[in-house]
């Protein structure tokens, strides 16, 4: 493999030179500029990442320590996040831990030793060992997508799914629904608590109380709702509207109706959270929350260069504001006035 040597041979120039022609750190002639690039591109010769970082300390790649990719609301982040580095030209590393504090802690000692420029933290949940073992690597820029709590060591966005929540509540209950179920996500992750809280708040502040069998503390997966959806089906009294946590919640559940011979929304109205991408394709569109995935990827990463780049040592905290996105599985409840 040619090495910066042979390029600063054929080219006829010092190895300096071909540095300062290939960093762009330098004044260089347009003419010696043109022999440097062809030698580059007769020889083949790829500069090496390694030599460069070691020169310049940094190493333009991020650290994405994740719970999963599974999921298609993490992976559309990811992708976003994968996207905004690739913009940017920084390089993505991404280390899905499962929530496995083993992995975390390995992966974390991994980033650390690739000295990464920065890492981006969406781990979903934040028990105490894992919190300590973040602050541990408070040295290294750090941005945490999904914890929503102003933090003292990190940057931090809310997404502000409480106001979500109570979003979705609210506009079902605008739609003349007074009997009103929820399948949730976890209520140990950030998103699937606020959301959730969101929720109870709309009804309280409208008057509804509902009974307990129709709170259905779930998970973030297809299976959740739709078993979540049969109990309901079950329960002494159905419901007329459902609001589901998450998008992935809402598909399981619209399945389950279709099982059971439930039309949606002339029989039950289901709204979701997330928007996904693919919630126009569900059987009736979904109509849902949008959590701006795209934004939440790229401001990340520019509040993450930020430090990086202008060494900013304050911390800082940004919002992401959810939207209403009307399709077709919510109808008009028994209660609506016309
Ligand atoms: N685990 C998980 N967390 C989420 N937070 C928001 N949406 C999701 C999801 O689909 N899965």
């Amino acid at each position: 493999m040619a090495t910066i040597k042979d390029v600063a041979k054929h080219a006829g120039v010092s190895t300096t030179t071909v540095s300062h022609v290939i960093n762009k750190t330098r004044f260089v002639a347009e003419d010696t500029k043109a022999a440097v690039w062809a030698a580059i591109k007769q020889l083949n010769y790829s500069p090496s990442a390694v030599a460069r970082s070691l020169k310049v300390n940094n190493t333009k790649t991020i650290g994405l320590l994740a719970a999963s990719s599974g999921s298609p609301y993490f992976a559309e982040v990811i992708q976003a996040v994968e996207a905004a580095c690739y913009k940017k030209g920084y390089t993505l590393i991404l280390c899905n831990a499962q929530n496995n504090l083993e992995k975390q802690e390995a992966y974390l000692a991994m980033l650390a030793q690739k000295r990464v420029d920065g890492m981006l933290v969406m781990c979903s949940e934040y028990p105490t060992p894992l919190l300590n073992m973040l602050q541990n690597y408070h040295n290294i820029p750090m941005m945490v997508m999904d914890w929503g709590k102003h933090s003292d060591f990190t940057d931090n966005i809310e997404d502000n799914g409480f106001h979500g929540g109570y979003l979705a509540t609210r506009y079902l209950i605008d739609r003349g629904h007074r009997e009103i179920a929820t399948i949730t996500g976890q209520l140990n992750e950030h998103t699937g608590r606020e959301r959730h809280k969101g929720f109870l708040h709309a009804l309280k502040e409208a008057k509804i109380t509902i009974p307990d069998e129709w709170v259905i503390e779930a998970d973030f997966h297809p299976h959740e709702g739709y078993e979540g959806m049969m109990k309901l089906l079950a329960a002494s009294k159905r419901p007329t509207a459902l609001f589901c946590g998450g998008d992935v919640i809402a598909m399981g559940a619209l399945c389950a109706a279709g099982e059971m011979g439930i039309r949606v929304p002339e029989d039950i109205s289901v709204i979701g959270y997330d928007n996904i991408r693919n919630t126009r394709f569900f059987n009736p569109p979904l109509t849902t929350i949008q959590q701006p995935k795209e934004t939440l990827a790229e401001m990340a990463l520019d509040m993450l260069l930020d430090k990086i780049i202008n060494k900013r040592e304050t911390y800082n905290s940004i919002e992401l504001h959810p939207e209403l996105v009307e399709r077709n599985s919510v109808t008009d409840g028994p209660f609506l006035k016309k």
